[in-house]
């Protein structure tokens, strides 16, 4: 026992002093340790509160900014910056990194309201429409209905009410869209989209008739795997060669008997043909051509679908 030893009771006194110095030491040193983070995240929360501009943060904000522009088409810069920090003559706020913050004045996300579709993908059935249609809505100012809304071919009894509410919401500026491919073999819809505003832009996605007929044809084999050979479909005399045109996959890609139906309601050039197969093999080119389409000459006091490289992309209001 220490008592009985004094020379090691001195000892085991002054080991027990040193380990507790020891011990005080890094209790201090922890509690200052603490105190340095916490004053590091005051002020790191602070930065990311100031208003003050911090110029050599902007610059490499800015960069950022615009790289996220040309990766999104826009779409998320918009969001993320609309109405804010870009905004001349207001301040903006950087976080701790040099990222701007959202400012207060960024939309809500109810903002807006559901318009009618000032442009409509009408055709053709499995000639690319939905690839085209998401190329587009990658564009800021463009927003569409993701269903197919079928309105002018099996709702039209709804009422354009109902038809505008499948809408999403557009803020000013924005081109609302929709796509549904049967139009462009349904007799009434032209009239139909006429009488609703004779300026809407009308899109048709045009791609070889065979190759469109067997992608239709395979759609339908899918869901019903007991039809008939396409041969036997397509041919009402294989010796003769003889087409059986009133089969629909055959019918659909008679485009010209289609679009006589519609140039009784609209002039050609309100119709912008896009090649399904140049979608696949340039659809950079393809959609550049999208973004050039001219509006109606009609009306010359209003700028119609016009994706101008500078000016993004305007409309009309609805007549
Ligand atoms: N990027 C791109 N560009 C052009 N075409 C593409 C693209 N991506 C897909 N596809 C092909 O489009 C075919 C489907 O066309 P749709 O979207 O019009 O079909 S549908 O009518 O909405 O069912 C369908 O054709 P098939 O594969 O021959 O059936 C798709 O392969």
């Amino acid at each position: 026992m220490a008592c009985e030893v004094p020379g090691n009771t001195v000892v085991s006194v002054k080991s027990v002093l040193r380990k507790c110095a020891v011990m005080l030491v890094s209790l201090l040193a922890s509690f200052y340790l603490l105190h340095s983070l916490t004053q590091f995240g005051g002020s790191a929360l602070r930065a990311q509160d100031s208003l003050v501009p911090r110029p050599e943060l902007a610059e490499a904000a800015l960069r950022r900014k615009r790289v996220l522009h040309r990766w999104t088409g826009g779409s998320v810069a918009r969001q993320r910056f609309e109405d804010g920090e870009d905004t001349p003559g207001q301040q903006v706020r950087f976080d701790a990194r040099g990222f701007p913050l959202v400012s207060g004045k960024l939309r809500a996300l109810g903002d807006g309201i559901k318009r009618l579709p000032q442009a409509i993908i009408v055709g053709v059935k499995k000639g690319g429409t939905r690839a085209l249609l998401e190329f587009l809505r990658v564009h800021p100012d463009v927003r569409a209905a993701g269903a197919e809304p079928h309105f002018f071919d099996r709702f039209y009894d709804n009422g354009l009410d109902w038809y505008r509410d499948l809408m999403p919401k557009t803020l000013e500026g924005q081109i609302t869209m929709e796509k549904t491919p049967s139009y462009f073999v349904t007799r009434e819809a032209p009239a139909q989209i006429y009488s609703m505003s004779r300026s809407t832009k009308l899109i048709v996605v045009v791609r070889d008739p065979v190759t469109r007929a067997i992608s239709d044809y395979t759609q339908t084999l899918s869901k019903k795997p007991d039809i008939p050979s396409f041969e036997s479909l397509t041919f009402k005399n294989r010796t003769t060669g003889l087409i059986d045109t009133s089969w629909s996959a055959i019918q659909i890609g008679i485009y010209a008997k289609h679009l006589d139906n519609w140039l009784q309601f609209f002039p050609m050039r309100q119709i912008l043909f896009v090649s399904g197969e140049r979608l696949i093999s340039d659809p950079a080119g393809e959609l550049g051509r999208v973004q050039d389409f001219p509006g109606p000459q009609e009306d010359h006091h209003r700028q119609t679908l016009l994706f101008q490289s500078d000016q993004g992309l305007s409309m009309p209001e609805e007549s």
